[in-house]
């Protein structure tokens, strides 16, 4: 196997002045090939740039954001290279890992699982913090240690872990309708049973970002969350940011909260709102 600093280019498509790539190459810590997809801008022509990375939501790829949200525009007009991993180990064909939409394939939730069968292959949380930045890092223009991170529903709560459990590691996080508290909803509940096994044992608070929240010591951080009013996961209580929040102000941790009147959970959503996000990693970035 090749090592997953060796990337193989997929397709490449000028955009905005720059190119939306996608690239694959072997993942050591998840035992498959994996795909991603990166916006690099014009500026990256000549000079190291920033960087932001996107984690996508439950039964994505790498292509939904790249081809969903619109935010090659402003990456370009910012100067920032976007990266937008896939959600879980593919091809594998684990038993069981393609019988629901919100577990296994397309469901990796961006944690660590230490129960068999998923323990040797669904490390999600090593792929993105480590594996794919170092390879991210060798290979493109980036300024390294200038990253930040954001995502969407579950992608969303992965961006809030990996940034709650790396104090220091991005500069800044965000998140739309992410699942904010999984350890207290059906989602979060189902994937941390699987993965992580029970509760009792599971160590579920170590990867649960409200209550990571509570025991966060590490550089100044303020999370941004974002969240439309008519998203019908919100009101069905699998995403509680007021959860979050709550527990943000209890240990004096700075966030802002979005209410977004009448948008739903979808990519439209995202797409009228990701500029605002991009410019605020950025703003954050160049600090
Ligand atoms: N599969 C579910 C919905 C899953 C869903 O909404 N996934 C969100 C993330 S949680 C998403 O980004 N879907 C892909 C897309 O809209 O392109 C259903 O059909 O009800």
């Amino acid at each position: 196997m090749s090592s997953p600093n060796d990337l193989t280019e997929i397709s490449s498509n000028k955009m905005f002045g720059g190119y939306q790539k996608v690239y694959s190459h072997n993942s050591n810590v998840l035992g498959c090939t994996m795909n991603f997809g990166i916006y690099l801008p014009p500026q990256a022509e000549e000079n190291k740039v920033p960087i932001i990375y996107w984690l996508s939501g439950l039964t994505c790829s790498e292509a939904n954001f790249i081809q969903k949200a619109g935010a090659q525009r402003y990456a370009s007009e910012q100067g920032v290279i976007l990266v937008a991993p896939d959600t879980s180990p593919r091809g594998l064909n684990i038993p069981g890992d393609s019988d629901s939409w919100d577990f296994g394939v397309g469901a990796g939730f961006y944690v660590d699982a230490t129960q068999k069968p998923w323990s040797d292959n669904y490390k999600m949380f090593s792929y993105i913090t480590k594996e794919l930045l170092e390879a991210v890092n060798k290979n493109f223009p980036v300024m390294e240690g200038k990253q930040s991170i954001m995502g969407h529903s579950m992608g969303g709560h992965g961006a809030l872990i990996c940034a709650l459990r790396n104090p220091g590691l991005y500069r800044s996080v965000s998140a739309f309708a992410p699942i904010s508290n999984p350890i207290e909803c059906p989602w979060g509940q189902k994937a941390f049973s699987g993965y992580l096994g029970p509760q009792e044992t599971g160590n579920w608070a170590d990867w649960d970002a409200t209550e990571l929240v509570r025991k966060y010591n590490g550089p100044p951080l303020i999370i941004f969350i974002d969240q439309g009013t008519s998203d019908q996961f919100y009101n069905e209580r699998q995403l509680l940011p007021e959860n979050l929040l709550a527990a943000c102000k209890q240990s004096n941790v700075p966030v802002i909260l979005k209410f977004r009147d009448h948008y739903d959970h979808s990519y439209f959503y995202i797409a009228t709102f990701i500029g605002e996000h991009i410019e605020y990693h950025v703003t954050q970035l160049n600090f």
